[in-house]
């Protein structure tokens, strides 16, 4: 019999007396009979049904693991993988245990209609785990942080922005990236260094996450533009009609609205000491991205926008639609998260966008060529990339796009005195382009558990790492990766509602109509709606002409702040499995303005947990993270890097942990290749910290965990419908993983019946769904509209679906966002024969 799908008849509810006694199926007849004796034995003995996991007391199990911050916790026994494979010898009995059986469940016969059998999640594994060596790096000295050894005004910043940076950002001293790149991005007239290139070239900037990229390339240009505003060449009623002079490309929306943040601060700085005038006050930051008014945008693009952030899609549809977009003064083109940009669905738009400024700029050039402000700002284009990872694709797209690129890395510090790198650092770097490299105080671990063990091994580590906080005892701040938005869905709902099913719960469309409101197709909302924001001015200019009493007018105050209380409170939820911690998802199919609220209610939380896409694996600088949980894989090794990098920031600590099926073992042989340090904690490790006070037993506590997931699902056909959903998303997502890691994962390599387990599904779903037509169009064309883990095309699909579950609780997958690599071919010929093998050995 396979590794563990066999008969169990674990209670749902454990307070009910069996009914009937359901037939195991399968296996040995002598083993069949054993079981049902041994069965009908514990039936007389306990008067009820008990699952034989409850009275078994494992001999090496520790006591209840307390509450700790580190998922290394009791790492002494890590190398005890198989805790199952220790009960081998109790098989006959192991395997089964008994309950009403949800055949006899009316729950079970809501969903299919006939009996459901339920397997233990602690029945044996016969899978073998190889062995991987991998580097076990200790935890080093921070590698990210700020040096001591030089100043923002000794790399030649100018005083009033430093003294600025200082009092707003409270950032004094710069990091080794900082350090390195600002005096090259300053530019030759700002003579810092004598090995500083004597004309403006293109950068490629890496280094590692959190080290303060975003500051690299912003302080130079916005020192540079406000160096020039006492040129005589540049009139200052002019100024903003010059149109724009830098964008900054990022690949998601959040991202793009963190720069804007960062950069609407660095503008914002007080007169000068030395000229009494307020500095930089003609330059207008913006942005533009998917999701928003395409009208004010467009507005805002014709008043003059010097600085704008944007996501691809949406800039490119502005550059070719929108006439008063003026780029023909552009200087710096900043690429940030580049090698993500050049990914599928946006090298595309990139190319695009690339073409139409080459086109346009070289125009503007001679036009303004002999303008005295060329001498302080580049003479030409600026282009610079900016990443932690560095792909091929990037090393191509600089090939093509750049020109003779200095590559300035992280990784040596300057050693001369002034802190200014030398060339010859720097042509010896180039020469040494490395792919990846994680911050060194970074714990990295990783956890191989069996899938059906995947669930309860999840919530042990989340449970654990929350309990016992207090307002003494700082809880963490954590990120759960998944591989889909369903997933996200899913295990966000689950972890919400799970054990709260006799209170009222949300309806299907209030969970997921929050998603939907407002986005529409463009992100075009009612331009009347633009002013329902509360603007107490105008309130209170309302308040003078049509005489409002105050009384009124704070009434409408008051009514106002209960309900933006009301929203924010709908931004996070609270459960009971993991009781007071809020639970924040994000990803790419929420609609824009919930996504935005998340994200800044998340930035601002001191705790809690985010259930997330990739969509916040890039660039986000989400405060105080303290641990990542990669729960599922990243699809493309880089983006490893880049998930982890969300903890471990600027010289802060951080613990990331990886989970792996066993069959993904050699995954770690990849991430061994790239030099990236792993741990192992073991599964058992994490589950007995579910064992109560004074207790070793961690079955019987995992194995409620499981029930209470699995009634949930059972509980309405909408729980029933996402579960399913996110099952299928998972499988989905298997194939968009990269040949060179086809060996890893592959989807005849999943047991659907156990991964069925981690989604709380007593059975896999049988029903394969047919993937939607491909639709033409517009949205369709590549380059148009492409933002982030989505196109256009399939936020419509998206909503389509959410339209059908609604009429009818039944699952209808289309192809979803962030798996887009996913081909049909592939998943139906795989995953059908495997759910035929499946029938017949039942
Ligand atoms: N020199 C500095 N001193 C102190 N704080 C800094 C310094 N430079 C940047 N920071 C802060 O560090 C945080 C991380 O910066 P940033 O987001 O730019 O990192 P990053 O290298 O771009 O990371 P990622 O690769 O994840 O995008 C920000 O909050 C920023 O304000």
């Amino acid at each position: 019999m396979d590794g563990g799908l066999v008969l169990n008849f674990a209670a749902p509810t454990g307070d009910s007396a069996p009914t009937r006694l359901a037939k195991p199926k399968g296996g040995r007849w002598k083993d069949r009979v054993k079981v049902v004796k041994s069965v009908k034995r514990r039936i007389e003995v306990a008067g009820r049904p008990q699952s034989y996991s409850a009275s078994t007391t494992p001999s090496e199990h520790s006591t209840a693991g307390p509450s700790t911050h580190s998922f290394a916790h009791d790492s002494s026994t890590s190398n005890d993988r198989s805790h199952s494979r220790s009960n081998n010898n109790d098989m006959d009995i192991d395997d089964y245990s008994y309950s009403e059986a949800a055949g006899g469940s009316k729950e079970a016969k809501m969903m299919h209609g006939k009996s459901q059998v339920q397997s233990s999640i602690f029945s044996p594994d016969t899978e073998i785990i190889p062995k991987v060596k991998t580097i076990h790096r200790p935890v080093g000295k921070p590698s990210n942080a700020p040096l001591n050894t030089s100043t923002f005004t000794g790399i030649g910043l100018d005083q009033d922005l430093a003294k600025h940076m200082e009092a707003k950002l409270r950032v004094t001293m710069p990091t080794t990236i900082q350090q390195k790149a600002i005096p090259v991005l300053l530019g030759p007239t700002r003579k810092v260094g004598d090995d500083i290139p004597k004309t403006d070239t293109d950068v490629i900037i890496q280094a590692e996450t959190g080290s303060g990229k975003t500051l690299t390339y912003l302080l130079p240009i916005v020192n540079r533009l406000i160096e020039s505003e006492s040129s005589p060449a540049l009139d200052l009623e002019s100024k903003r009609s010059i149109g724009t002079l830098a964008i900054i490309m990022t690949p998601t929306r959040e991202l793009a609205k963190q720069i804007l943040q960062v950069l609407e601060t660095l503008l914002s700085m007080p007169a000068s000491s030395i000229t009494g005038k307020k500095r930089s006050h003609w330059i207008v930051p913006g942005i533009v991205i998917g999701g928003d008014k395409k009208k004010s945008e467009k507005a805002r693009l014709r008043k003059g926008v010097n600085i704008l952030v944007g996501t691809p899609g949406r800039l490119l549809d502005h550059l070719q639609n929108t006439k008063s977009f003026e780029v023909q003064s552009l200087r710096w083109l900043v690429l940030d998260e580049a090698d993500r940009l050049l990914e599928l669905g946006f090298e595309e738009s990139m190319t695009a966008i690339l073409k139409i400024l080459d086109a346009r700029v070289k125009i503007a050039a001679s036009v303004t060529s002999g303008n005295d402000t060329t001498k302080i700002w580049p003479q030409k284009r600026q282009t610079v990339l900016c990443s932690a990872t560095l792909s091929d694709e990037v090393q191509r797209l600089a090939g093509t796009s750049l020109v003779d690129p200095i590559y300035i890395s992280a990784k040596k510090e300057v050693a001369n005195a002034n802190g200014i790198p030398d060339s010859a650092v720097l042509a010896q770097e180039e020469k040494q382009v490395q792919q990846f490299s994680t911050p060194e105080q970074l714990k990295q671990l990783y956890v191989i558990a069996q899938a059906k063990l995947r669930l309860v091994t999840l919530t042990a580590l989340l449970k654990s790492a929350f309990a016992g906080k207090d307002k003494n005892t700082k809880a963490p701040k954590m990120v759960v990766f998944l591989s889909s938005c369903d997933s996200v869905d899913f295990h966000h709902g689950l972890f919400s509602n799970a054990g709260k099913e006799t209170k009222k719960e949300q309806t299907h469309d209030e969970y997921f109509g929050q998603s939907f409101e407002n986005d529409n197709e463009d992100g075009d909302d009612d331009e009347n709606k633009e002013d329902e924001i509360p603007d107490f001015v105008s309130a209170s200019n309302r308040i003078n002409t049509k005489a409002i009493t105050d009384e009124m007018y704070k009434a409408k105050r008051e009514t106002e702040r209960a309900n933006a209380k009301k929203a924010r409170a709908q931004l996070f939820l609270k459960g009971a499995i993991i009781p007071d911690v809020p639970l924040f998802r994000l990803h790419g199919n929420l609609a824009q303005a919930l996504r935005t609220d998340t994200y800044f209610e998340f930035c601002k939380a001191t705790s809690g947990i985010l259930f997330a896409t990739d969509v916040a694996a890039r660039g986000l600088d989400l405060p105080d993270v303290s641990h990542i949980i990669q729960y599922d894989p990243p699809s493309d090794l880089k983006d490893y890097v880049h998930r982890v990098g969300r903890t471990a920031r600027l010289g802060r600590d951080g613990e990331a942990m990886l989970f792996l099926l066993p069959s993904e073992v050699k995954y770690l042989e990849l991430l061994t290749a790239q030099g990236l340090p792993n741990e192992e904690v073991s599964v058992t490790t994490i589950l007995k910290r579910l064992a109560p006070p004074k207790s070793t037993d961690y079955q019987q506590p995992a194995t409620d965990i499981q029930n209470s997931f699995e009634r949930y699902n059972l509980h309405t056909p909408e729980n029933m419908a996402i579960a399913r959903g996110a099952f299928w998303a998972f499988v989905k997502s298997y194939a968009t993983h990269p040949s060179s890691e086809k060996h890893v994962f592959h989807i005849k390599n999943l047991h659907l019946g156990h991964i069925a387990k981690s989604f709380a599904l007593r059975e896999a779903p049988s029903d394969i769904p047919q993937p939607k037509k491909k639709k033409t169009g517009a949205g369709h064309r590549p380059g148009k509209g492409v933002e982030e883990d989505e196109t256009r095309a399939n936020r419509k699909s998206q909503k389509e679906r959410e339209k059908e579950e609604r009429a009818k609780p039944k699952i209808v997958l289309k192809r979803k966002n962030d798996v887009s690599e996913f081909a049909v071919g592939d998943y139906k010929s795989l995953v059908g024969p495997m759910l035929k093998r499946k029938k017949k050995t039942k």
